[in-house]
């Protein structure tokens, strides 16, 4: 089987640009769990569901809402929203979680900018916090990759050197400050999920060199890599790792502080997008 369902992707891709009324931006933004806000503060121009798009999976976690949207940040420049994502452990597999990187590639997506809730395995880090990725590390054991390469996609043995753009940190870390934010930089650590951490697995990524930890995120850079976009990852520690939190964790507080960091998150993304 081919790693990327390429003749599929193209299907879809077709269907977008039929549906869409507007052209579609060079820019796409991955909103994690709780981050939905963003739309609130952009000037939505009209979105799709995930449900009418052929071929595209469908989101099933709270805060993820399915639908894929086009909206302005700024006179003349407008964004691609995809308010939700897919997970492996939804039963996905790492291709059908990155079948929208495939779409994006095909639509003429250039800069994929990528967020998510985390846990902080950072001791500095406290809940609330928002962290730059600067690499990462893929702990599931299985990788979108893997199957019949297509030259024409991209190359088979992927260098993995700088998977996230200094260019575009660079950019985010200038618009910091006027954004209201300080972000802190870091390793995200995918797990498969969907259980939260033990306390010995934690301990395991700190000394592998986690910063923070999910269960998403990882597969779609890879992809993104892949086909050659610029990536800009960014964490919102919505609370500390099992072993460092004095509470046990629930998907709902998940939700709950990453919708209370929102509004400076979204700020600040809609800033980069603008400078972009
Ligand atoms: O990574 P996102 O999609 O933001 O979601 C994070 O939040 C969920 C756990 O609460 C997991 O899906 C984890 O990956
Ligand atoms: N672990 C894994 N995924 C998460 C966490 C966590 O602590 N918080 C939000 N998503």
């Amino acid at each position: 089987m081919n790693n990327v369902r390429h003749e599929e992707a193209k299907l879809s891709a077709a269907h977008l640009q039929k549906a869409f009324s507007h052209a579609i931006p060079e820019t796409a933004v991955i909103l994690g769990s709780g981050l939905g806000d963003f739309t609130k503060i952009v000037k939505v121009l009209e979105s799709i569901s995930y449900g009418d798009i052929p071929h595209f999976p469908q989101s099933s976690v709270a805060g993820h809402k399915g639908k894929l949207t086009i909206a302005e940040v700024a006179d003349g420049k407008n964004v691609l929203i995809m308010e939700g994502r897919f997970h492996y452990y939804e039963g996905y597999t790492p291709q059908e979680v990155t079948f929208p990187i495939a779409v994006f590639k095909e639509l003429g997506i250039k800069q994929l900018i990528v967020s998510n809730a985390a846990g902080g395995c950072n001791p500095s880090f406290t809940a609330g916090d928002i962290m730059i990725i600067d690499d990462h590390i893929n702990l599931t054991g299985n990788h979108p990759l893997i199957g019949k390469n297509d030259d024409a996609c991209g190359p088979r043995f992927l260098d993995q050197t700088a998977p996230y753009s200094p260019r575009l940190i660079a950019l985010a870390e200038s618009l910091a400050t006027e954004s209201g934010v300080a972000p802190k930089k870091g390793t995200y650590v995918k797990m498969t999920g969907p259980t939260y951490e033990t306390r010995a697995e934690i301990k395991m990524v700190q000394s592998y060199g986690a910063d923070s930890v999910g269960m998403s995120t990882v597969y779609e850079v890879i992809m993104a890599n892949y086909f050659g976009m610029e990536v800009l990852g960014i964490s919102c520690i919505t609370n500390m790792a099992t072993g460092l939190a004095k509470t046990h964790h629930n998907h709902a507080a998940v939700v709950d502080v990453a919708n209370s960091v929102s509004e400076k998150f979204s700020k600040w993304v809609k800033n980069i997008v603008v400078a972009l």
